[in-house]
């Protein structure tokens, strides 16, 4: 469904050239629940603007949903975002203006589209993520778990092939990071959602499919869930995740 083939990307400073990712291959399959780890400045929030659309790159290919990104003006790019893309960011970025289910109907608004279908979906997903009763609340008047979880509501909006997360459990506690981690579960299995997630929580990533381990620009590992871990060896996965984290931190001193 996500490929990435050889992607690298540098930053210029003055009149050096920093090399950030440096060839980078991965991919992430229908259905799939992937999150990417990797100490601060490994490339990770590199990566997902690349795969977001929002910064080019100099070399490789990223194919979504069978369309290449490569070469797309910005009227085609803003299409994919629009259209096959959903985000969710680690300060949930809701209006506070508006209601929670009037935050969820925003992507429809952006497309034009916010009729009685997105309505409709709009309460489909409020029930699917068990806050319908916060729906004509404002942001200011709900707990962190529940904007965020309307933020997975929002970014379901537009039915997109694959939500991007960056660190969406970070301002939040462990009961309401598993909350938020549920609803991206709730998305994967009944809307038949992916998620690619950058996040520093090895216990939101415990309950990934897949773990990639970013370093210095490269993919150092990847680690596989056994099936079913949700329900029993979720924190064995943890441990494993741990072992590796720390195995990459001591090979860099
Ligand atoms: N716009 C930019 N211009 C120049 N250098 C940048 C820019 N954005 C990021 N960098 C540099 O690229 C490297 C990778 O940054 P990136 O933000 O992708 O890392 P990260 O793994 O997401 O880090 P963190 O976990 O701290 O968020 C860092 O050395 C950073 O300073």
């Amino acid at each position: 469904m996500l490929y990435v083939k050889n992607l690298h990307k540098s930053y210029q400073s003055g009149n050096k050239s920093y090399n950030v990712l440096k060839g980078i291959d991965l991919s992430v399959a229908d259905q799939e629940f992937v999150a990417v780890m990797g100490p601060s400045g490994s490339g990770k929030s590199t990566l997902l603007n690349c795969i977001s659309c929002y910064i080019p790159f100099e070399q490789g290919t990223i194919t979504l949903g069978g369309q290449e990104l490569n070469g797309l003006d910005e009227n085609g790019l803003a299409k994919i975002r629009n259209e096959k893309l959903g985000f969710v960011f680690q300060d949930f970025m809701l209006l506070d203006g508006l209601t929670m289910r009037e935050n969820i109907l925003v992507p429809g608004i952006i497309r034009g589209k916010a009729d009685k279908k997105a309505e409709k979906l709009a309460d489909q997903l409020l029930t699917l993520f068990g806050i319908e009763h916060i729906a004509s609340k404002y942001p200011a008047d709900v707990s962190g778990g529940e904007r965020q979880r309307t933020a997975v509501a929002r970014s379901l909006l537009n039915q997109p092939l694959l939500i991007l997360a960056d660190e969406p459990t970070g301002n939040l506690d462990s009961k309401s990071s598993r909350s938020v981690i549920e609803s991206f579960e709730n998305a994967r299995t009944k809307l038949g959602t992916s998620i690619f997630m950058v996040t520093h929580d090895s216990f939101a990533a415990s309950f990934c499919d897949r773990v990639i381990l970013l370093k210095d620009g490269v993919v150092y590992d990847s680690l596989e869930a056994e099936p079913g871990h949700r329900e029993g060896s979720r924190g064995a996965f943890q441990d494993r995740l741990l072992d590796a984290i720390r195995k990459m931190s001591s090979m860099e001193s």
